[in-house]
């Protein structure tokens, strides 16, 4: 299988309130269309990590390659245009603007990346409410749905532009069970018949269990990467 993000030697230091390595040697490669889970104790450095391989983080020593692209050493503007159009993001807290309506929001990245016309945005946005089973509320202010439905559409707004991965830092963390097997069916549905890969943090043993690979990490290391159990 081809792979679509690959770490050569990842380090990185923080130096406030005193220097420490947060992440030593990351050498991680994902292959198209898995679903990776990335757990470890709080503070071992997941989110840094998540961080770092989404480019919004160019503060480290080694290498990041997606797509066949090499991203180490790019400019932030470069950076910012290959994010919008080959990674989703999903977040605990979705980050929804309340004041707009849900269709608006799911718009958003499409007209910044300005790769399609307007009319065309309009019905992808729509399109990707429908697999998530949002799109009767299309024309509510984001604020007016529930806890569960704002996570869908959230993840909708990472669909828009077809991204290669879907990177989220618990994106179940905030969800009742139910939400969250909707959100974990989601994302299985998108690397199955979509080949999307989805590379996740999460806490969620349940969560982790039934996706492709688990990778752990335990003070900034890589300290196992193998098959989750049921997948
Ligand atoms: N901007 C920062 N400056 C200094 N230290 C930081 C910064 N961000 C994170 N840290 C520290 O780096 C370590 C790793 O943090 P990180 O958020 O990556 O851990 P995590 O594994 O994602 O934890 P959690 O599961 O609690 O979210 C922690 O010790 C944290 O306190």
């Amino acid at each position: 299988m081809e792979t679509v993000l690959r770490t050569t030697n990842l380090n990185k230091y923080f130096y406030e309130p005193q220097p420490f390595q947060v992440l030593k040697d990351i050498n991680l490669e994902v292959r198209k269309g898995e679903f990776l889970s990335l757990v470890g104790k709080s503070g071992c450095g997941k989110s840094t990590l998540l961080y770092l391989i989404s480019t919004m983080d160019t503060d480290y020593e080694g290498t990041l390659e997606m797509n066949n692209t090499l991203l180490t050493g790019k400019k932030q503007n470069e950076l910012a245009r290959f994010r919008n159009e080959h990674i989703g993001f999903v977040f605990q807290f979705h980050f929804l603007l309340p004041e707009f309506t849900v269709l608006q929001n799911v718009m958003i990245p499409a007209l910044k990346l300005g790769r399609y016309k307007p009319q065309e945005v309009e019905e992808r946005a729509y399109e990707k409410l429908k697999i998530l089973d949002v799109h009767e509320h299309a024309t509510k202010p984001a604020s007016k749905l529930s806890g569960g439905q704002q996570q869908r559409v959230a993840i909708a707004r990472a669909l828009i532009n077809d991204p290669s991965i879907i990177m989220g830092d618990e994106p179940t963390g905030n969800l009742d069970s139910y939400n969250a097997q909707v959100v974990f069916d989601i994302f299985r549905q998108l690397t199955r018949e979509f080949g999307q890969t989805i590379i996740t943090v999460t806490h969620d043993p349940e969560f982790a269990a039934n996706s492709d690979r688990i990778v752990e990490m335990s003070d900034g290391r890589i300290i196992s990467s193998h098959p989750a159990l049921i997948s």
